[in-house]
């Protein structure tokens, strides 16, 4: 039998960096050939589109799977499995398979599902990476349960007026074998280092903790853990148990859990537009909008009149990143914005705002 195949989970909230970091291990993968599968939020599939559009020589359209929206727990038999044995089925099987999970997903679903009868054989998880904004944790955004909650919730083990943010988050830390703080580049001095200590205090005993500035890792620190966490899932479990009904004895299983506070909490909608006349005037109009309607993430493509290149439009929070990132070619000169955001968002007063 020939040695399982390694596969790495990227997770972490929405915006913190993940296909950022992926796109830089790719350009720095050196020959090696790595596969990868994304599970975004969201209708249009823009991670993919930018790692396919990676003009990368080693990673081909080919090398990059999307799964269909919604949680991975729900859709493992329909969808991820018959993923995972097409690339492992192929001629030439891959060296690595990264997966990146959607950004309000919790990873311990799909850890569990390397446990599958055919894929367990296979493959292995060699590690679980989850990547943090930086900026946004020292912020505050988390800071309910990252900064110095420790003992409060030792002594507290009923709080129970967390944010389903603040426990996605504390459930993908709870997971991690790796933990990147990334967007160093918008913290102050001595933060970067603050946030590692407070992490690592969260983080179970021995898990890495990182820092970085556009995911720019070497390959060799992210690839090649060879921890095997389909293996010791026990000690990834969730932190928050106490949220479920009819849930006295704790043993709920996760896909209770995934629905509890999972994407049932979030929404997305698409926003289509025709050409944009300004692209400045744009980002400035999109950063309002995020504003006044509290949009986690919003991104997409835009065309803006008399540009021959799609602008590519990245929103975390209120802060908007522009860039040309390649022609339109054949594709149609439209403006493609998805908007995420805790469920409720009014997408008619979004649209028309965005519009206007
Ligand atoms: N300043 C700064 N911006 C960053 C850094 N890393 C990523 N970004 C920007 O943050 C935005 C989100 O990055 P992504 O890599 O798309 O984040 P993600 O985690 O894949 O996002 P989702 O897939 O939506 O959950 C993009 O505009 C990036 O250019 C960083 O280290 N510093």
């Amino acid at each position: 039998m020939s040695a399982k195949i390694p596969a790495t989970v990227v997770t972490g909230f929405l915006g913190a960096g993940k296909t950022t970091l992926i796109r830089h291990m790719l350009e720095n993968a050196k020959g090696k050939r790595i596969a990868l599968i994304i599970n975004e939020f969201g209708d249009l599939g823009v991670d993919g589109d930018i790692l396919k559009g990676c003009g990368i020589e080693t990673c081909t359209e080919e090398d990059v799977v999307e799964l269909s929206n919604g949680c991975i727990c729900c859709t493992v038999a329909d969808d991820f499995i018959p993923t995972m044995e097409m690339l492992l089925g192929r001629d030439n099987p891959p060296d690595h398979i990264v997966i990146e999970t959607s950004g309000l997903a919790l990873p311990q679903p799909l850890v569990r599902a390397f446990n599958w009868p055919g894929i367990s054989t296979k493959v292995t998880v060699d590690s679980v990476v989850t990547v943090v904004d930086g900026k946004a944790v020292s912020a505050g955004q988390f800071a309910h349960n990252v900064a110095a909650v420790d003992a409060q919730r030792k002594l507290d083990d009923n709080l129970d007026h967390e944010t389903p943010l603040a426990e996605l988050f504390e459930d993908q830390i709870a997971c991690a074998d790796m933990i990147v703080v990334n967007k160093t580049d918008l913290l102050a001095e001595g933060e970067a280092d603050h946030l590692r200590a407070v992490l690592k205090a969260e983080a179970r005993k021995g898990v890495q903790v990182v820092t970085s500035t556009m995911g720019a890792l070497p390959v060799s620190v992210l690839l090649g853990q060879r921890i095997g966490a389909e293996n010791d899932l026990d000690a990834r479990h969730e932190v928050h148990h106490h949220h479920h009904d009819h849930d006295d004895d704790h043993h709920h299983d996760d896909h209770d859990h995934e629905h509890s506070h999972g994407h049932d909490e979030f929404e997305s909608f698409v926003v289509e537009l025709g050409e944009i006349e300004d692209a400045n005037a744009f980002a400035e109009k999109v950063a309002d909008v995020i504003r006044a309607h509290d949009i986690l993430r919003l991104k997409g493509f835009a065309a803006i009149q008399g540009k021959p290149m799609r602008l590519t439009l990245q929103a975390v929070g209120p802060r908007v990143d522009t860039y040309f990132d390649r022609p339109f070619g054949t594709a149609p000169r439209l403006t493609r914005l998805v908007v995420i955001g805790q469920a409720g968002l009014k997408h008619a007063e979004i649209d028309a705002a965005l519009r206007a």
